[in-house]
């Protein structure tokens, strides 16, 4: 069998994002079911052939999902919170749409990032007594599907044990205590697959990358003895992402399955490790191809590391790092990118001709693929020395950045005294997060805009009506501090990527973020800075229309940094420092233009932490470092406000200390304020607002429910720190459901203030 190639995962949005529409159009009641399920079918179908054509002698089923896999996973199992009212059958889309967004009288379940990626799952929830067993038949109807089209796939199934690690018990007992009662489940499906006729099945367990417990750890052996006993014809690839095995590379070493991914591309270094611990019969899967990011693979290189391997263990399987949904689909359709970028570029399609090539040039030689390897060489060659991302000016800057540019001019206590006076806010004072609904309209004329049709006059107008009335609306509801609602923005990386030097832009590059959310990150490929003022116009012509502070909104240097596709021949510090300069010199000029209140959103702060914790202070220290540049030039009266989402705030509470930002809103509706005990235990001096209106759910909370939760924060937090606003910004809301949450949760604000 020589040098295999397989893959983890693929896209399942849809290179035309198919799958967004026909949500979007079940969950408005515009299409039947059918429909939906027939657009899924056809890109499955469409997914395994283009995998299969393209070069890939492995293919995954199952990697497919209408919304989250983890909530697939959960719907396997039958892991369904009692409030969905499920009948314990087989579980239905209403259902699963239900926990995934929300319904008449429920909320939806908690979503969380996917590791370090901005990709978001369904967190499981456990109850009590949970009991699990199959509840559907997703994973093998799609075995059967692929089967029936002529492909015998390898089904990807979540492991048990990162399965329960990504849980929450709601007793809050141990999930991993539950591994007995899950292992049978799990035995079962394996069974059913083997039945069906399947080979190999992939079992992922990222949870390997990060640092674990003993009781982990030793879940790995049990599970492992377990699932293989239980299904002795199936072969198991154990597939491991997102980082080194470190210290547990034993643990999976010893495990006794018959395949064994590892994550080459963000930890090279543990091959020779990986390679002398590896059984003879071990069949290693290397992920050498990165699927976290866009770069074309230096593919000499990899043929050097590679060879050797080959040489010495005969069979082995090359794959991406892991599932390519997390890079855009085809950079085939990219016809308007600068075309030395592009030629530095690779995207999901041209990733697995890559891995193509690799197998061919590995089971064949070299000579059968000279003029590939040549073009990689000559893409290699070009982009290092190109002067597109080299800019002198950039490089000084940083080189002569001091102290005093990270630090504000006065503590907090003082400069809290000068904004009260400046700003004049009331008690328990209400504000959201920044964005208003993107309706149908702000989007079509914006693509109108770009397609020509519409006038820049034309635009600028519909979006200065639209800023004007989000305004008056404002004021009616009695807002204390307002915002202009970012209708201009089309995401709030991209539209600041567009307006600095250093990125280009995909127009079709789309990843999915959560359910039928997907963004285009911007592609970083040079030195970053800032031409021109970003959004000072928009600001001054929102605050010309009222009297009360308004925000100016940025988005700041660690979330750009994150959300978009980073280059990778300097470390991610330096372009994070280099885009925080850029955001500091839009912050002064918002200032200058008589800002009072300035928000630097950083919702991707948390998500940047490296998974083991022995990297956690160097990345900290640079992220932390980059927000004070961007936010450190004002004055004490100016009031910087930051925003985080999803956080998980425990471990990083004294970082965020370091931010010295005076305003935090952050997102605890959906986690009931849990959130805030790491804020009362760390003694956080500055303002919070913690959300009260899940704004990932269409569902509108009623007053008691959001003065429930604020009465839950004041028990943490003191009076006088606490602001009341959303979760997030309503940009994916309906106006219909935001005007009454917003009209509830300014009552909510007025009955704390008695
Ligand atoms: N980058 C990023 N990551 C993030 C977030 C975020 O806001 N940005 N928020 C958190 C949650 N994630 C989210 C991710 C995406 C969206 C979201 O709303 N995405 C939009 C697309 C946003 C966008 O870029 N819109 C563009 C393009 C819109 C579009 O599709 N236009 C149509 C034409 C429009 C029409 O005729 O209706 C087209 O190009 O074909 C615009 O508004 O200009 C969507 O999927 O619907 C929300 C939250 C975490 N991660
Ligand atoms: C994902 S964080 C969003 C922050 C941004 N200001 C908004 O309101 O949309
Ligand atoms: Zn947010």
């Amino acid at each position: 069998m020589g040098v295999s190639v397989a893959t983890l995962g693929f896209p399942r949005i849809g290179p035309r994002r198919e799958l967004k529409t026909a949500l979007e159009s079940y969950w408005s009641g515009k299409a039947p079911r059918q429909t939906l399920l027939d657009t899924a079918a056809a890109l499955r179908a469409e997914n395994w052939k283009r995998q299969q054509e393209g070069g890939a002698d492995i293919v995954p089923s199952n990697d497919f999902s209408l919304y989250d896999h983890v909530l697939d996973n959960s719907a396997l199992f039958g892991v369904v919170p009692e409030a969905y009212g499920w009948d314990g059958g087989t579980v239905g889309l209403d259902t699963y749409f239900a926990m995934a967004r929300g319904a008449a009288g429920v909320t939806a379940g908690e979503m969380t990032k996917w590791f370090d990626t901005n990709y978001h799952y369904l967190v499981p929830e456990f109850s009590a007594g949970q009991a699990f067993r199959l509840a559907s038949t997703k994973i093998v109807d799609e075995f059967l599907e692929a089967k029936a089209q002529g492909l015998v796939t390898r089904p990807v199934l979540l492991g048990p044990v990162t399965y329960l690690l990504l849980g929450k018990a709601r007793d809050g007992a141990d999930p991993l205590t539950l591994l007995p009662k899950l292992l049978p489940a799990y035995a079962e499906v394996l069974g059913r697959l083997a039945d069906a006729g399947a080979e190999w099945v992939q079992i992922d367990e990222p949870a390997l990358v990060l640092d674990l417990t003993a009781e982990a750890r030793a879940a790995f052996g049990a599970a492992y003895t377990h699932l293989t006993r239980a299904a002795p014809s199936l072969k198991l690839m154990l597939a491991t992402y997102f980082g080194a095995l470190g210290d547990n590379l034993a643990t999976a070493l010893a495990l006794p399955v018959q395949g064994l991914h590892v994550d080459l591309a963000r930890a090279p270094e543990q091959l020779a490790a990986v390679v002398a611990g590896a059984r003879p019969d071990l069949l290693l899967s290397l992920g050498v191809i990165d699927g976290r990011n866009i770069w074309r693979a230096d593919l000499s290189a990899l043929l050097d590391r590679l060879e050797p391997v080959v040489k010495a263990r005969g069979n082995v399987v090359i794959a991406p790092s892991c599932s390519l949904i997390h890079v855009p689909i085809d950079l085939a359709r990219e016809t308007d990118l600068d075309p030395d970028v592009a030629s530095w570029l690779a995207f999901a399609v041209q990733k697995i001709e890559e891995l193509r090539i690799l197998a061919l040039a590995l089971n064949e030689g070299r000579d059968a693929a000279t003029e590939a390897l040549a073009a990689s060489d000559r893409a290699r060659d070009a982009r290092r020395i190109s002067p597109k991302i080299h800019d002198p000016a950039v490089r000084d800057r940083l080189a002569t950045q001091g102290e005093h540019d990270s630090r504000r001019a006065s503590p907090f206590g003082t400069r809290r005294e000068a904004q009260r006076a400046a700003l004049g806010l009331p008690a328990w004072p209400t504000t959201t997060i920044g964005s208003f609904p993107q309706t149908p309209e702000v989007r079509r004329a914006r693509a109108d805009h770009a397609k020509g049709a519409l006038s820049d006059e034309s635009y600028t107008a519909f979006l200065r009506e639209e800023t004007a009335r989000a305004v008056r609306w404002q004021e009616e509801v009695g807002l204390d501090a307002l915002v202009h609602g970012e209708f201009e923005r089309n995401d709030m990386v991209q539209y600041f990527g567009e307006q600095l030097a250093g990125f280009v832009f995909t127009k079709h590059g789309w990843v999915q973020s959560y359910g039928s959310r997907y963004v285009r990150p911007p592609i970083i490929f040079g030195d970053v800075s800032r031409p021109a003022a970003m959004t000072v116009e928009w600001w001054r012509y929102a605050q010309s229309l009222t009297e009360r502070p308004l925000k100016g909104m940025l988005t700041g240097p660690v979330t750009i940094l994150n959300w978009s596709f980073v280059r990778d021949d300097q470390p991610r510090s330096v372009t994070c420092r280099q885009i925080a300069f850029a955001i500091r010199d839009e912050v002064l000029d918002l200032e200058k233009a008589g800002a009072r209140m300035i928000q630097i959103d950083e919702a991707a702060l948390r998500e940047g932490l490296p998974l083991r914790r022995a990297e956690w202070r160097n990345y900290l220290d640079w992220a932390v470092e980059s927000f004070r540049i961007a936010a450190s030039g004002v004055a004490d009266a100016t009031q910087i406000h930051t925003h985080m989402c999803y956080s998980e705030f425990n471990d990083i509470i004294a970082a965020i200390g370091a931010m010295d930002a005076d305003v935090i809103s952050i997102e605890t509706a959906r986690s009931r304020m849990e959130l805030l005990d790491a804020f009362a235990e760390y003694a956080y001096p500055a303002e919070i607002g913690p959300g009260v209106y899940d704004i990932h759910s269409p569902r509108v909370p009623d007053v008691e429910e959001m003065v429930a939760l604020l009465r839950a924060a004041r028990k943490r937090l003191d009076d006088d720190q606490i602001w009341v606003n959303p979760d997030c910004g309503l940009k994916t809301r309906k106006w219909e459901e935001v005007r009454p949450a917003i009209v509830n949760m300014v009552s909510a604000a007025r009955m704390l203030r008695g």
